[in-house]
C-alpha cells in the first residue's frame, strides 16, 4: 500500500479561489484587507516566507505592508513599528515573524488582538482555552483544515501530536479536543518515555517537534494518517535543504501522507489569508 498524499500546495490554491471571491464581496463597500509583516533581520528562511506571503497576498487581491527591519533593531524599535500598526486603517492585520531574537511575548502582547492574523496574543490564545471564537494560529488551523479536505475522519479519531510548542503543538491539541472536531488527543515531548508505543495507537499523527526524521514507518499504525510540520534546515550534498521529522519510509505504511515541502507549510499560508479576510469581513460588519 502506498499513502494518499495530502497536497497543501493544491489546497493552497483552492482556498485561494474561494476567498477571491470573499475579497470581491469586500471590494464592492470598498474595504481592501491589507496584510502587515514585521520582519527583523535577515535570515534565508523567514524572508522568503514573508516574501511568499505578500505574493499570497497580491493574488487574491489584498494590499500588504511590509516593515522590515535590521537584525540590530532593539525591542522597543518593534515595539514601535507594532504600534504604528496597530493604528493603521490600512493594515487589517498584521503579524510579527518569529524568531526575532527578542522577548516574543512581550512583542505578541503589544499587537491589537483584533488584529493578530496569527492567532498568538495571549488574549486570543486565551480565547482558544476558553472555547470562545477568536482568530486561530494558522499552522494548527491548517493541519485540521488539510484533514477535512481530503476527508480523513477527525471525530472520534485518536491523534497524537509530537511537540508542545506555543505555535504548533500546544495550540493544535486545544483545537483537536473541541466539540467540532472531536478527537481525542495525546500530546507527547521530550519528556515522552515511549513515543513510538504512542504513535503506534495513532490513527492521526501530527509531526511538530522539529526532530529530522523523528517519525519511522515502523512506528506508524498501517492506514494512519501522517501530517509533518518539521521544518529543520540540514545540509545534503552540500546543499541546505528542509528536513521534516516524517521520514520517507512511513509513506509505506501510511494511509494519508502530508509531503515536506507541499504539505503544511501551504496550508499555514492558506490560513493566514483566511484570518486577513475574516478580520476584514468582522472590521465591516459582514460577521
Ligand atoms: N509570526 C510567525 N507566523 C508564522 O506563520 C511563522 C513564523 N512566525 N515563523 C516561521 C514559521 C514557518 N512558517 C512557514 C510558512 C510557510 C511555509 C511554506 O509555505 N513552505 C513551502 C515551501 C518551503 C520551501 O521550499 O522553502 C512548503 O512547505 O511547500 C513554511 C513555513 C510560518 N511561520
Amino acid at each position: 500500500m502506498t499513502a494518499q498524499i495530502l497536497d497543501g500546495k493544491a489546497i493552497l490554491a483552492t482556498i485561494k479561489e474561494e476567498l477571491r471571491g470573499r475579497v470581491a464581496v469586500l471590494a464592492e463597500r470598498g474595504i481592501t484587507p491589507g496584510l502587515g509583516t514585521v520582519l527583523v533581520g535577515d535570515d534565508p528562511g523567514s524572508t522568503w516566507y514573508v516574501g511568499a506571503k505578500h505574493k499570497d497576498c497580491a493574488d487574491i487581491g489584498l494590499s500588504s505592508i511590509r516593515r522590515d527591519l535590521p537584525a540590530s533593531s532593539s525591542l522597543d524599535d518593534v515595539l514601535a513599528v507594532v504600534r504604528e500598526l496597530n493604528a493603521d486603517p490600512a493594515c487589517t492585520g498584521f503579524l510579527v515573524q518569529q524568531p526575532t531574537g527578542l522577548d516574543e511575548n512581550r512583542i505578541l502582547a503589544e499587537v491589537d488582538p483584533a488584529k493578530d492574523v496569527d492567532g498568538l496574543h495571549p488574549t486570543n490564545l486565551g480565547w482558544l482555552v476558553l472555547g470562545q471564537e477568536a482568530p486561530l494560529p494558522c499552522t494548527p488551523v491548517g493541519v485540521v483544515e488539510l484533514l477535512r479536505r481530503y476527508d480523513v475522519p477527525i471525530a472520534g479519531a485518536r491523534v497524537v501530536v509530537v511537540g508542545r510548542g506555543i505555535t504548533v503543538g500546544r495550540p493544535l491539541s486545544l483545537i483537536l479536543t473541541r466539540r467540532s472536531e472531536n478527537a481525542t488527543v495525546v500530546q507527547c515531548h521530550t519528556g515522552t518515555v515511549d513515543l513510538a508505543a504512542e504513535v503506534r495507537r495513532a490513527d492521526i499523527v501530527v509531526a511538530a517537534a522539529g526532530v529530522p526524521g523523528l517519525i519511522t514507518g515502523s512506528m506508524v499504525k498501517p492506514g494512519a494518517a501522517v501530517l509533518d510540520v518539521g521544518v529543520s534546515r540540514v545540509v545534503e550534498d552540500g546543499k541546505s535543504v528542509i528536513a521534516g521529522d516524517v521520514a520517507a519510509d512511513v509513506a509505506e505504511v501510511a494511509g494519508w501522507v502530508s509531503p515536506n515541502p507541499g504539505g503544511v507549510g501551504p496550508m499555514t499560508r492558506a490560513m493566514l489569508l483566511t484570518n486577513v479576510v475574516e478580520i476584514a469581513e468582522k472590521q465591516a460588519g459582514l460577521r
